[in-house]
This record gives structure tokens, C-alpha cells and sequence, in this order.
């Protein structure tokens, strides 16, 4: 990492001590390096929500990254929609993952690509239901990063695993304590392109409008044009977190704020904190948030729940849905499909 801004609004954590090959260290070095990194991360949860990681190990760059986002968003409007979610081209067959297009009006202007695992999940909805989350990943004709694509969603689901396990330490329990989520982990990696706005068109303020994410763990590359702003809920001050060269932001979800449990205030112990994306006039954007996901089946409860009583938590599956209801990239009927799709989620739940 050579040249970190000196100041910078958010904490930074340093995997370099706890990579794979810091492992040949002392098991003594290497425990307490994995101890320190995770009362880093229990901070940064616990107080702004959102921090820098340095040193992950990724073997692609950052410019190799976006690189591949931009090669996909030149594709061919025709070429896209050809792998558009069913919502947005209903004679598609997937539901899921794959192509939406920027939707006009609101500040969310933006258009997407989304996959999910490199081996498509066995089929545990119903098929009934409309929105299929175990589904294959599709490829657009005419791009040739598949596989640098698939093995970043391979090793940003690595990194993930690592990271839970250091939550899990965080929170006074064992590491192994969210290996559970990672069967038939759902993961979705998510390309953004924020087109410009030339002039004469009027010029939004944000261009992905304020929200927490929704699940569990959020990993964000973001291009140089930066723009991304979290709110610091101590002071109702939006803080502006500026792309840091070879750094991902790191965020958790409410369904994480949910899991860290909290005080008899419902003041959870981690944050989801709300963040949103201020345009920059006559350019382009492009961003890559890696969504950890836990499987469809998986019941997702608070660490303060006691592990005897049962019917406690949610499925990851039926929170999901729900949430979909309210998302720019499923929107055009209202969230009516992914309601039916709860009902199936249950039923699937009680047989897994
Ligand atoms: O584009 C960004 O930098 C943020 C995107 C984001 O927050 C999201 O997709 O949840
Ligand atoms: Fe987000």
C-alpha cells in the first residue's frame, strides 16, 4: 500500500497480519494479530458502521476490476437486455441474477449486473415462486471477463468467510460461530455503472439515494470518481468516503445490526449505517459491492438469543424477499412477486 491519504474518515483495517501467509508465524503471532484485527472491526462496527480494508487478498486490481465493469456496461443495450431479469423483460427465465437497466426518475440512476455463485445452487424454492435465488448466473454475448468475474465472487466470498469468522470473535463467540452461513451461500456481486449526466439535463444531487444495505456484510470497490458519503448517526453529519487506492469499504447490513444483538435500548452493538452516492457532474461511475449472503434455508438469529428456544431468527430467504419489495432492480411490479415468493420460502425452510 503505498500511498494511504493521511487523513481519512473512516478506520482503517489491515488484513496483511492475518493473511494465509501470515499463518506460517508463530500460532502465537498469528492468534493475537487475528484478536487485534477483530477488536479493530468490532470498533468500526460499532461506532460508524463502515471502515477501509488494506491489504485483502484479491488477485485482481482495482483497475482490473473496474476495468471489466466498464467493458460490460459497453456491451450493446440489445446485448444486455438479452440477460435481463424476467421483471424487465419478461420473456427472460431469470429472476434473479443478471442485467437491469437504469430506471428514469429518483435518484437512483443506475444500471446493474449481478451474479451469484460460479455453481448454481440446487434448485430449494419452490418453483412456483417467481424469484428463483438459487438460480445460474447468465453472461451478456460479447463479454470475455467470466472468469475473471467468477473468480472475484470466489475470493471475495473467501474474504467474507474470514471476516465472519473475526466477527464471530467480536462478539464473544466462537469463530466457527457463522460457518452455518456459508452453506448454500446465496452471495451476489454486483456491477454498477452510474452514467454521466451531461448538461443540459438537469443534474441530480445523488445518484444512489440514501439506505443501509439490507443483509448481513457489504464489500465495496468504488471507482476514482468517489462520491460515496455514510452518515455519521453520533451527529446527523454526512462524511464523505473518498476512494483510497487498493482499499475496499467494508459496511454491515441490518440484518447484521440485527445479529450483534444489543442493550435493552434496541441500540444494536454493530451499526447499519445509511450511506448514498453524490453525482459527479459529466461522469461516469462505476462500482462493485460484493453482498455476503448467508443460504436460503439458513436461520439467521441474534447472538443474544438463546440457542435452546427455537423459532426465534428469520430465514435469509424470506428476509430477502421481503426486502426485494423496495429495490430499484425489482420494482417495476410494485415487489408483488417477491411477497408470493416469501409464502415459498417457509415452506422450504421447515423441509431443509
Ligand atoms: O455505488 C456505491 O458506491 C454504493 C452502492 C451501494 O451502496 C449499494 O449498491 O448498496
Ligand atoms: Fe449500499
Amino acid at each position: 500500500m503505498s500511498s494511504l491519504p493521511t487523513h481519512l474518515p473512516l478506520p482503517i483495517i489491515d488484513l496483511a497480519n492475518i493473511s494465509s501467509s501470515a499463518q506460517s508465524n508463530s500460532a502465537v503471532s498469528y492468534l493475537s494479530s487475528k484478536l487485534s484485527t477483530a477488536v479493530s472491526i468490532s470498533d468500526a462496527f460499532s461506532a460508524t458502521g463502515f471502515a477501509y480494508l488494506i491489504n485483502a487478498p484479491l488477485s485482481l486490481t482495482h483497475s482490473e476490476i473496474f476495468a471489466l465493469a466498464q467493458d460490460l456496461f459497453s456491451i450493446s443495450h440489445d446485448s444486455k437486455m438479452k440477460v435481463a431479469k424476467k421483471t424487465f423483460r419478461p420473456e427472460n427465465g431469470n429472476t434473479y441474477r443478471g442485467y437491469f437497466p437504469a430506471q428514469t426518475g429518483g435518484d437512483n440512476l443506475k444500471e446493474g449486473f449481478e451474479i451469484g455463485p460460479i455453481d448454481p445452487l440446487p434448485q430449494n424454492l419452490d418453483p412456483r415462486a417467481r424469484f428463483n435465488l438459487g438460480e445460474a448466473n447468465v453472461w451478456p454475448a460479447g463479454f470475455d471477463g467470466r472468469e475473471k468475474l467468477e473468480t472475484l465472487h470466489t475470493e471475495l466470498q473467501s474474504l467474507s468467510e474470514k471476516l465472519l469468522s473475526l466477527l464471530a470473535i467480536a462478539l464473544g463467540k466462537d469463530p466457527s460461530f457463522f460457518e452455518h452461513y456459508l452453506e448454500d451461500s446465496i452471495s451476489t456481486l454486483r456491477l454498477l455503472h452510474y452514467p454521466a449526466i451531461e448538461p443540459p439535463a438537469p443534474q441530480q444531487e445523488f445518484c444512489c439515494t440514501p439506505h443501509t444495505d439490507s443483509g448481513i456484510l457489504t464489500l465495496l470497490h468504488q471507482d476514482e470518481t468517489g462520491g460515496l458519503e455514510v452518515l455519521n448517526a453520533a451527529n446527523d453529519q454526512w462524511i464523505p468516503a473518498p476512494y483510497v487506492p487498493g482499499a475496499i469499504v467494508v459496511n454491515i447490513g441490518d440484518l447484521m445490526a440485527k445479529v450483534s444483538g444489543g442493550d435493552d435500548n434496541n441500540d444494536n452493538k454493530f451499526k447499519a449505517t445509511r450511506h448514498r452516492v453524490r453525482s459527479s457532474p459529466g461522469k461516469d461511475r462505476y462500482s462493485v459491492p460484493f453482498f455476503f449472503e448467508p443460504g436460503a434455508a439458513c436461520l439467521v438469529q441474534s447472538v443474544d438469543d438463546d440457542e435452546e428456544e427455537q423459532g426465534q431468527g428469520v430465514r435469509y430467504g424470506k428476509h430477502v424477499l421481503e426486502k426485494m419489495s423496495g429495490w430499484v432492480e425489482f420494482r417495476d411490479d410494485g415487489g408483488k412477486g417477491a411477497a408470493v415468493a416469501v409464502e415459498s420460502v417457509e415452506e422450504i425452510a421447515v423441509d431443509a
